[in-house]
């Protein structure tokens, strides 16, 4: 099996403060992996440092095949990887269509005719939309979506073009209970039948255990990685979220 992301003794500071220590673990093609943890544990740190968005202080990394030099992400692989942050800030009064938003994540390699790649991106752009279930949002502007609504455009973003692997911090965060369950299947499909590698930052260990192949479980450090049957037992969860774990989890 090919592996699509290897990391090894990954460590990475905020300042002073060493906020990711140590970290290895590698995602094989076609999985998806749960990056799990309390408030604070490092989990957006890491995969800010993975995308280049943030450096990392030592440690290797290589992205499909490709060695990757902090905060570098060669342009080759760039378009390969899709992200979803947990939160989008932009200016309301920007004036853009989500079609043009949407269109912004398409891209295609090599040289070709003017028309046919408009043609090819606008029929790019309304397949993903179609995919989210936001086709009816085409033509509004970004500035007046709701929080759900603008996480669906964002995933559209993320699909518009083939990906190797799509890396999201608390996506479904925002989104009702029904496109919740429909963005999981999404994933499960873009993974089945697609071969997209998924690694997603999730504190819904219901939705983890269901869908996630492997469990990554962070508290600065790895505190253990597995299958999600092995990864969120009761002990594991304690040593990660700590005693109070055990309590939350009798009352609910
Ligand atoms: N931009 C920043 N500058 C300085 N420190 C930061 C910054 N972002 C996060 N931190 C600190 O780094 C640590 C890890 O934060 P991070 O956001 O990576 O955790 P997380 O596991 O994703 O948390 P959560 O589940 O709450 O989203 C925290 O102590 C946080 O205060």
């Amino acid at each position: 099996m090919e592996t699509v992301l290897a990391v090894e003794r990954l460590s990475v500071y905020r300042g002073t403060h060493q906020v990711v220590h140590d970290v290895s673990f590698a995602l094989e093609a076609g999985t998806d992996t749960a990056l799990i943890g309390p408030n604070g544990a490092g989990k957006s740190t890491l995969v800010q440092a993975l995308l280049g968005i943030i450096p990392w202080q030592s440690g290797d990394v290589s992205l499909l095949g490709r060695s990757i030099r902090a905060g570098k992400i060669p342009v080759s692989v760039r378009p390969q990887i899709a992200y979803l942050p947990q939160s989008f800030l932009f200016d309301r009064g920007i004036p853009m269509t989500v079609a043009e938003f949407v269109a912004l994540g398409w891209g295609r390699p090599g040289i070709s005719l003017p028309w046919r790649s408009r043609i090819a991106r606008q029929r790019a752009v309304v397949q993903a939309l179609t995919r989210v279930n936001a086709c009816h949002l085409i033509h509004q502007s970004i500035g007046r979506l709701s929080g759900g609504e603008t996480k669906r455009v964002l995933l559209a973003y993320c699909l518009v073009q083939p990906r190797r692997l799509l890396i999201l911090d608390e996506a479904p965060a925002g989104l009702d209970y029904q496109a919740e369950a429909e963005f999981y299947h999404l994933l499960n499909q873009l993974k089945l039948n697609h071969g997209w590698t998924i690694l997603q930052i999730s504190h819904d260990l219901e939705m983890v255990s269901r869908f996630c192949d492997q469990v990554i479980c962070l508290n600065r450090s790895i505190v253990c990685q597995g299958t999600p049957d092995v990864t969120l037992s009761i002990e594991n969860l304690i040593a990660a979220y700590g005693p109070q774990f055990a309590r939350y989890r009798h009352q609910h």
